[in-house]
């Protein structure tokens, strides 16, 4: 009998060990430790100013590093004793603005910043950008002449043109509209993918991050709160912080009695947590379930006070009489509800997250 094989995962491409960084007083970047292999797409989701963005200056150069080291196959890239020139750095970037050059053509756009290679191996590389962009009709368009999402390819191309090892996308979407953003935004995901080259994404849309993340990293206050898929941050948030990022959630606090949380919806076991620790219960809002009254023993009466079509769910407010406790269900289709009526309500029991009180 053959013992079965699996491939090792790959080496990490880029690391970040130990990442401290502070403007004055402030702690931007506190202690962050980070790695992604080649073909992984790794975003950076979190609130305004909690260091993204310091991140992806410092992996690119336009920071310097403090404390730590970053290194990209192996070689520093940056440590308080070195730093290599943002131009030396194995690095593509594509920001915010993605300024393309208005005075440049589409190729011209993408040829820049290749000037030291020889012209043949230049047009060789624009040319081979332009088709995987699907661009190549518009070489010698002006960029106002081009769509957003056309916009948005050439400047990524620009950012693959020297064969980066690390690409770094910061908010790369932000300046498309609704509609736009997710097709450019699945359009790039595959040619990132495609071109196998480590990435980070910097975005401050949870929704985005688990869409095009292999891996998810959350940060608060210059911090890692936690890296993992979007499937066990969905499921198993390490706080309540990380819980509310990926959805809307109902939240109360309570004490531990005799093993069980008491909650507005009813009690629930906590095997293991001794009597007083006063916790956070949090139910996803699609994790409440509804029933009419009397038909469910484990369900207590709510009383309907609005409920929201949206298309694809229905949203409905619910008042726990009693406690003056507001709570909210999403429920998938159309839902006809009436407020005033009279329902009741239960925990998806095994989906219920606790955390420590904050
Ligand atoms: N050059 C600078 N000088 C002083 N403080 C700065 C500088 N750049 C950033 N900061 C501060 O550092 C913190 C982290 O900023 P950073 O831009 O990295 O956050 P961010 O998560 O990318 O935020 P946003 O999503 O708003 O871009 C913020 O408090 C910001 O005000």
């Amino acid at each position: 009998m053959t013992t079965p094989t699996t491939s090792p995962p790959p080496a990490p491409s880029v690391v970040l060990s130990g990442i401290t960084h502070r403007y004055g007083r402030l702690t931007a970047v506190d202690g962050v430790s980070l790695s992604v292999a080649p073909r992984e797409v790794v975003c950076v989701v979190g609130p305004s100013g909690c260091g993204k963005s310091t991140l992806l200056r410092l992996v690119s150069g336009l920071e310097a590093v403090q404390a730590g080291t970053i290194t990209v196959d192996g070689a520093v890239l940056g440590s308080p004793d070195r730093s290599l020139p943002p131009e030396r750095r194995p690095v593509g970037m594509m920001f915010q603005d993605f300024a393309l050059f208005p005075h440049l053509t589409v190729a011209g756009n993408i040829a820049f910043g290749q000037a030291d290679r020889p012209r043949a191996e230049r047009n060789r590389r624009v040319a081979e950008l332009l088709e995987t962009m699907a661009l190549s009709r518009y070489a010698d368009a002006y960029p106002h002449t081009l769509s957003g999402g056309q916009q948005q390819r050439v400047a990524l191309a620009r950012a693959m043109a020297r064969d980066p090892k690390v690409l770094l996308l910061d908010e790369p979407f932000s300046a498309l509209d609704e509609q736009l953003r997710r097709s450019v935004r699945e359009e790039v995901v595959r040619i990132i993918r495609a071109s196998g080259i480590a990435t980070i994404v910097v975005t401050h849309d949870p929704e985005e991050a688990m869409e095009m993340g292999d891996r998810v990293v959350v940060m608060q206050a210059g911090r890692v709160v936690q890296a993992d898929t979007p499937v066990t941050l969905y499921k198993q948030p390490a706080n309540s912080f990380v819980a509310r990022l990926f959805g809307e959630v109902n939240r109360f606090e309570a004490l531990v009695q005799d093993g069980q949380i008491v909650t507005p919806l009813g009690r629930i076991t906590a095997p293991g947590l001794p009597g007083g620790t006063r916790v956070e219960v949090a139910c996803r809002v699609e994790d409440l379930e509804l029933a009419a009254p009397g038909v469910r023993p484990d369900a207590v009466p709510v009383r309907v006070r609005h409920a929201s079509f949206l298309g694809s769910a229905t949203r409905v407010c619910l008042d726990v009489p009693g406690g003056g406790t507001e709570i909210h269900a999403r429920l998938p289709g159309h839902v006809d509800v009436q407020p005033g009526q009279e329902l009741a309500a239960a925990m998806a029991v095994e989906r219920v997250m606790v955390f420590p009180a904050g």
